[in-house]
């Protein structure tokens, strides 16, 4: 399938989104977000893909919101249709996306890039939530999910002030897992989707799902779900698989069953 806005590949088992609108900065219209959202669904249901990544280009995974397809809408416009609400799809995902960020990640592209499981950033990566500076604020989570990521006196001043962050300062806030240098970032980003993608994809789903629950919930509960699904993994043959290839000093060879 072809996409006017995204272009979309595999490399074995991991599923490659590319946001491609070159022209301005791949800001998300409302065309990439459709095109983004089949590609999701596409990936998610095909059985030969364990794990996803997400990227732009070299000058930016993404700008945000096309502010010249948006600055024409009306209140009624955007409240009726429920603007945004279709781009929190990339969150509820349950393969692992993996956002490989370089250039600018700017209000919808930041939120999109912390909408994935993790975020690796190449040297030239540049985050912010400019949305302030055009009259409104973050629409796609960046409130939120800036303040889990970096806590609150930082996202404060970076929602309040639009100011951008570099990847060095994002990766000590703890908003990206890793900085590579710019021309490493693709083949990184594939190297560690491969090895999510050969892992068990029971034991992948749980522990994702799992991690994710730690914000929804208290630590008491939390811990007890984890602890339920860790038993529930004991019913699965990988379990059985992972656990003899240890202790017969092998590879594991995971058969997702
Ligand atoms: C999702 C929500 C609800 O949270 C809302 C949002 O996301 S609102 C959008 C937030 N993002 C921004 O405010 C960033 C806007 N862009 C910029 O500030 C700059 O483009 C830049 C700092 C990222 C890069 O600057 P520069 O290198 O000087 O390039 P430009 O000449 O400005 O841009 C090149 C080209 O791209 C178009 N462009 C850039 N961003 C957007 C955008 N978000 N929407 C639409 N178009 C965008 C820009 O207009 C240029 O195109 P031309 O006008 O020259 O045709």
């Amino acid at each position: 399938m072809t996409y006017e806005n995204i272009l979309v590949e595999t490399h074995g088992k991991v599923g490659v989104i590319r946001l491609n609108r070159p022209h301005a900065l791949n800001a998300l219209s409302a065309g990439l977000i459709e095109d983004l959202n089949k590609a999701l669904e596409a990936f998610e249901a095909d059985k030969g893909v364990g794990a996803i990544v997400l990227t732009g280009s070299e000058k930016a995974f993404a700008a945000g919101a096309d502010i010249k397809e948006m600055q024409d809408k009306t209140f009624a416009d955007v409240f009726i249709e429920d603007f945004i609400s279709k781009w929190e799809n990339v969150a509820k995902t349950r393969k692992p996306v993996i956002a490989a960020v370089a250039g600018f990640a700017l209000g919808g592209g930041c939120e999109l890039a912390m909408m994935c499981d993790f975020i690796l950033a190449a040297d030239t990566a540049k985050f912010g939530q400019p949305e302030i500076k055009l009259g409104v604020i973050p629409g796609a989570g960046g409130t939120q999910r800036l303040t889990r990521f970096v806590g609150k006196s930082k996202a404060m001043e970076m929602v309040l002030t639009g100011r951008m962050m570099d990847a060095a300062e994002a990766e000590r806030a703890g908003l990206v897992s890793r900085v590579v240098p710019a021309a490493q970032l693709f083949e990184e980003a594939l190297k560690v989707a491969a090895t999510i993608a050969a892992l068990s994809a029971a034991a992948v789903y749980a522990a994702k799902e799992s991690v994710n629950r730690s914000y929804e919930t208290t630590l008491t509960e939390g811990i007890r779900f984890e602890r339920r699904i860790f038993h529930s993994l004991f019913a699965t043959e990988d379990q059985k698989e992972g656990m003899k290839a240890f202790v017969e000093k092998r590879a594991a060879a995971f058969r997702n069953r």
